[in-house]
């Protein structure tokens, strides 16, 4: 089989994204890949005013994969939200690569979204009228690459989620498993500094969850930064530390470092290194 190396690796070998002063690998690689500092999100006012996020400080260290738990409406979307510049905050700071982000405006907020941040939600938001490949293709080709740069990587990364065979089939050819590791492989398309993701099993039966699981277990051992919001302990049992949430504050930070194996029985792959793909046999 290829030996595949995802370039989620590869950050030392980004160029400059958008031209920023203090912007790109050194400046990536000074401080941790994602910072909150006093980030506070309200919606509403008076009397409906709800503190959805509410002085959360965090920092998640390049290479990290970090779940965030705790029960429904504690704040878990809204806070990753704004760490990926879909939402602004009321107060406080993100800080993204090293560089603070929640005051850019508009245009740069979307370009460093493009570029430096992919996401994955419940729902896996594919454009229903392009194939597999094709979704995978678009966010490069937005962020500038060459037509041939973005087959190519599509190609790769689709071989990598087990998916090259399924290149061509539109998204309502798809199981929703499937769906969602062409959602993972649109994600990384950029090789974005963190891949943030919002219940990326909340509709999956338990084959299509194992298989996102070893998903996730593979980027960790690729170093991707990862953020993942989820209700599934068997994600939370993937990642490197599990903060939960409780009323919009962090509640608890656990590290689970060394107990990956254990906790789900298919972790500890030791691959670090050797990239997605490298030992998996996908069975569709
Ligand atoms: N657009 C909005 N307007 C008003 N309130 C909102 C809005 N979005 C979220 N909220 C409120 O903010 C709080 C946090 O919501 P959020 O969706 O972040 O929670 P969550 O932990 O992700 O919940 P779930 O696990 O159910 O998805 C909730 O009380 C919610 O009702």
């Amino acid at each position: 089989m290829k030996r595949v190396v995802p370039r989620v690796m590869g950050r030392s070998s980004r160029s400059d994204t958008d031209g920023s002063p203090g912007w790109g690998p050194a400046a990536a690689a000074a401080g941790p890949a994602l910072r909150a500092v006093g980030l506070t999100r309200t919606y509403g006012e008076d009397e409906s005013l709800v503190w959805a996020v509410d002085g959360v400080d965090l920092d998640v260290p390049a290479g990290q994969t970090l779940a965030v738990t705790g029960p429904s409406g504690c704040g878990k979307s809204t806070l990753l939200q704004l760490l990926g510049g879909l939402d602004r905050p009321s107060e406080g700071e993100v800080w993204l690569g090293g560089r603070r982000i929640d005051h850019l405006g508009e245009r740069a907020l979307a370009r460093l979204r493009r570029r430096s941040v992919g996401f994955v939600f419940q729902a896996h938001h594919l454009m229903h009228e392009l194939s597999a490949a094709q979704n995978v293709e678009l966010p490069a080709l937005l962020a500038g690459a060459s037509p041939r740069a973005a087959r190519h990587r599509a190609a790769e990364l689709l071989h990598q989620v087990g998916l090259a065979h399924r290149a061509r089939h539109l998204p309502s050819e798809l199981s929703g498993g499937q769906r969602q590791r062409v959602a993972i492989a649109r994600a990384l398309a950029n090789d974005p500094l963190v891949v943030l993701a919002d219940e990326p099993t909340g509709n999956l039966d338990s084959a299509a969850t194992h298989d996102i699981l070893r998903l996730f277990d593979e980027l960790r051992a690729a170093g991707q930064t990862l953020v993942v919001v989820t209700h599934d302990e068997r994600v939370a049992a993937t990642a490197d530390r599990v903060v939960s949430m409780r009323d919009g504050t962090l509640a608890d930070d656990t590290r689970l470092d060394g107990n990956r194996g254990r906790r789900h029985g298919h972790g500890g792959t030791g691959l670090g290194g050797t990239g997605l793909g490298a030992l998996l046999s996908w069975e569709d």
